[in-house]
């Protein structure tokens, strides 16, 4: 489903949590959104997902108002920290709930993924541990194949190996079914190699929205002996540094040109990419 939201403004009492924020999703994609603690992540995806009614600005789904409008919200799920599910009853009624409210539901996919995170129909969901019940959301999530799909920070509680299952499991279904898909995590590193586009927020406004490759582009480690990283890291926007005895690792931010690259060749240093999470420390500001 495409995504439109133009000029949306949520505010809490005195807290801005959305404040004019413009965007476009386009159609079979996967998005991850980043931003800090509070930049307003969840809000945002809240008044897409219809849970909340924008304080002003709009919000198009395949051109349609969102809010109030069921048979947009048919086809959006959002799977929120706590998964999507409440604290009574039995994994069964939580899978029979999501089926009769999922027109894409796939029980047979349902089925499968319970035996893969090792639920059964029988548990009952309030007994059940902070990563089984993170998993059963993402069951939900997954299986309901709802042409809008997004998961926030779905995954907490959840161990490696399950976060793991739960991102190889997404990819291959995603390539079986392409759906429009927005992840909300701070496991930046985990979850980037998912992405195709980024978003990252800060204080309720985009400030980056890129493809996840160009992003990476722009960070390059430049490494070697600590003399030439030095002269020709100089001038540059560096993101930190590390260096073992006589050689140098420099995170830098910016583009480097065919005879920049030629440079650095000639002064004998490697260039290499550096991972998502510097970029995002650095975009957002580092530590406040
Ligand atoms: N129900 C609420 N009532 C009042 N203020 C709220 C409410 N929910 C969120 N806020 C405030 O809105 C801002 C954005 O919060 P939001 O939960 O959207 O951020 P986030 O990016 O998802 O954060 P995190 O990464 O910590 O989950 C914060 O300042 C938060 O304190």
């Amino acid at each position: 489903m495409r995504v439109e939201v133009r000029d949306l403004v949520l505010r809490y009492e005195d807290t801005f949590a959305v404040d004019g924020l413009s965007l476009s999703l386009a159609e079979n994609k996967i998005y991850g959104l980043l931003g800090r603690n509070g930049s307003g992540k969840s809000s945002l995806l809240s008044v897409l997902a219809a849970f909340r009614r924008p304080t002003a600005g709009e919000v198009l789904i395949d051109g349609a108002p969102v809010f109030e409008n069921a048979a947009v919200t048919r086809r959006i799920s959002l799977i929120r920290d706590v998964g999507e599910t409440v604290d009574v009853g039995t994994v069964e009624d939580v899978l029979f709930f999501a089926e009769w409210l999922r027109p894409h539901w796939d029980a047979a996919f349902a089925a499968t993924l319970l035996e893969q995170f090792s639920l059964t129909r029988k548990m009952s969901v309030k007994t059940m541990s902070k990563g089984q019940r993170s998993a059963l959301g993402v069951i939900v999530g997954l299986a309901g194949r709802a042409p809008l799909t997004m998961f926030d920070e779905s995954h907490l509680g959840m161990d490696v190996p399950s976060r793991a299952a739960f991102h190889d499991v997404l990819l291959a279904d995603y390539m079986a079914h392409p759906r429009t898909i927005i992840m909300a995590s701070h496991l930046i590193d985990e979850v980037s190699p998912l992405f195709e586009e980024v978003v990252i927020i800060d204080h309720g406004q985009v400030v980056v929205h890129e493809e996840a490759e160009t992003l990476l582009s722009r960070g390059i480690a430049v490494t070697g002996a600590t003399a030439p990283v030095d002269a020709f890291t100089a001038g540059m926007t560096v993101l930190g540094s590390r260096e073992l005895g006589p050689t140098k690792s420099c995170m830098v931010y910016g583009e480097l040109d065919e005879a920049r690259r030629r440079e650095a060749a000639a002064a004998g240093l490697q260039l290499g990419p550096i991972a998502m999470q510097d970029l995002f420390v650095h975009l957002t500001g580092g530590s406040r």
